[in-house]
């Protein structure tokens, strides 16, 4: 379980994140969303005890954490199996469980590469097989998945479900809306460092008004358009549904 209580964060004048209070129960994902720069590594970053929120409290139930950052961190002199292994003797992991991770996250045949030598989703689900050596009960992910190749971005978003339904404690920055409709049982959504919203998807969209993209027979033109006005139209060849990131993004650019 995860739980602030009015954090904020200054770096030097500039507050980036502003009295966030959130708890996270065990066995539930948040989804931290928000444009860039508005402060969702920097929560993540103070879960993981990396650096100390300016104001507020953090409350957590276990110590055994494993933050997993944008850029997988990796040693690059050594190879794919020697990175595992230092990471493992650091911590004093059993050569089973090392083999579980390897055999997991599909890279047996990737052991005597360098990271330089693997591709992004590669290093990936490196970083994500030696984050989960100490079976953390907190999990901390920011954008794993970005930019991946469809295989490594199923292994992972599969493995987050298991770590869920094995009630450990997630926060997962996104981009990615079907990730967050998939995945995120809450969301957290921060603007310039404030909390706009935090609670299910469900309630997002009970909360705001929902829009969808239709396209229409006539000239193919695709609209934007409330669901409640849909019954207006009598010539809709494809509806989308429009994203959270996606919606508050467009409320953005309206104003
Ligand atoms: N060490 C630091 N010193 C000063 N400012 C920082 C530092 N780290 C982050 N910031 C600033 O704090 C703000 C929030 O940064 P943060 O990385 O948390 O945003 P983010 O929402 O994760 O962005 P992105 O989506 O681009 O990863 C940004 O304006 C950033 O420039």
């Amino acid at each position: 379980m995860i739980e602030l209580f009015s954090v904020s964060k200054r770096y030097k004048k500039d507050w980036v994140v502003k009295d966030i209070s959130f708890s996270a129960l065990d066995g539930e994902v948040i989804g931290i969303i928000g444009r860039n720069g508005c402060g969702k590594s920097t929560i993540l970053k103070m879960v993981a005890g990396i650096i100390k929120p300016t104001k507020g409290k953090i409350k957590l139930n276990s110590n055994l954490i494993s933050y997993i950052p944008e850029k997988p961190v990796l040693i690059p002199e050594l190879t794919l199996e020697e990175n595992i292994g230092y990471f493992a003797s650091i911590r004093n992991v059993s050569k089973e469980k090392i083999d579980k991770e390897i055999e997991y996250f599909q890279l047996s045949s990737h052991l005597k590469k360098r990271p330089m030598e693997l591709s992004k989703g590669l290093q990936q689900r490196l970083s994500m097989a030696i984050a989960l050596l100490i079976d953390p009960d907190i999990v901390l992910l920011d954008e794993p998945t970005s930019g991946l190749d469809a295989e490594s971005k199923k292994l992972i978003l599969n493995r987050i479900k298991e770590l869920k339904m094995n009630k450990k404690t997630i926060l997962y920055v996104t981009h990615d809306d079907e990730e967050i409709e998939n995945i995120c049982d809450k969301v957290l959504i921060l603007n310039k460092g404030v909390k706009v919203f935090f609670g299910s998807v469900e309630d997002f969209w009970m909360k705001y008004e929902r829009f969808v993209y239709v396209t229409l027979a006539k000239d193919k033109a695709t609209k934007l358009v409330r669901i409640e006005d849909l019954k207006n139209f009598e010539d809709i060849v494809h509806i989308r549904s429009v994203g959270i990131r996606e919606y508050l993004g467009g409320l953005e650019n309206e104003k």
